[in-house]
């Protein structure tokens, strides 16, 4: 998918909504575990209910690379699902991969041409040349961990490398790599009071911010400074959706909460217009 694809979705729905894929067979509605695949048919229900307010949906791989071969069967079935019925909706991967060159380009053809996620996100620690073999797949998005959610980001991230962090030297390296018009960014939510420097050195690409939801981090305050003209954000709710309810009416509570967060979007979209 380009980015202007994405860009006139969000336009047409109002919303920068992704909903999180986190599937966990612990926590989904009991009645669904006599079906003969728990976690695609969790998902189909969620994906349908919860279209109309969404503009992107992220299966997390650890939560079906956890039930082995039948997760994995489970994810292919989700993005083939969305890829047929909703292919104007934006798919990420949440794998945070990354890996000497020629075993990213495994994990890029893997994501982008087997399975036909439109993004994948990948960790920055192995630098260049783990990364431009994501980067080289046209019309394919590489979301590069910048800032993360949880509190673990201040061991390393913010840590000063000379004069200034070690995620400012992220985003500011990776703008030079190749194919960069390919690279978006995850920033958590719960590092809103970050973003004003961050978009001083990425003022238009699209950033994938988690946390919102269960981490408790706020949508107002991410939009004051991570909005760009063409909105650039995408941002993630997994728990606080998906598992609204754990009864028979689990996709129309899911509904009601994307719906909650999409119309929050929109009066934040209509303030800055
Ligand atoms: O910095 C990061 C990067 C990724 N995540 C992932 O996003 C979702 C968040 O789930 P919630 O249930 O809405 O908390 C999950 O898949 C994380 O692994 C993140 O939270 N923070």
């Amino acid at each position: 998918m380009t980015t202007e694809n994405l860009i006139s979705e969000i336009r047409k729905k109002q919303s920068f909504l992704c909903v999180g894929l986190d599937v966990d067979l612990d926590k989904i509605p009991e009645f669904l575990l006599k079906e003969e695949d728990p976690i695609f048919s969790f998902n189909k229900a969620i994906i349908d209910a919860t279209h109309p307010y969404a503009v992107a949906y992220k299966p997390n791989t650890a939560f079906y690379e956890a039930y082995g071969l039948k997760g994995w069967k489970s994810l292919e079935k989700t993005i083939k699902y969305l890829n047929e019925n909703y292919p104007q909706i934006f798919t990420i991967a949440d794998a945070k991969r990354g890996d000497i060159g020629n075993t990213s380009s495994r994990y890029a053809k893997a994501f982008f041409k087997d399975l036909g996620f439109d993004s994948v996100t990948v960790a920055p620690y192995m630098g260049k040349d783990s990364i431009e073999p994501f980067l080289a797949f046209e019309n394919k998005h590489t979301i590069l961990l910048a800032l993360t959610s949880n509190g673990g980001a201040f061991d390393f991230q913010t840590k000063l490398t000379g004069e200034e962090e070690l995620y400012k030297l992220v985003l500011k390296t990776s703008k030079e790599w190749s194919n960069s018009e390919n690279l978006m960014y995850v920033v958590g939510a719960t590092k809103a009071e970050y973003f004003a420097e961050i978009r001083k050195i990425i003022p238009n690409s699209f950033i994938l911010v988690p946390g919102i939801g269960a981490q408790g981090g706020n949508l107002k305050e991410v939009c004051k400074y991570g909005l760009t003209d063409n909105v650039g954000l995408l941002v993630n709710s997994s728990r606080g959706i998906i598992y609204a309810s754990n009864n028979t009416d689990f996709a129309e509570a899911a509904a009601v909460e994307a719906k909650n967060i999409q119309l929050e979007m929109k009066a934040i979209l209509d303030g800055v217009r």
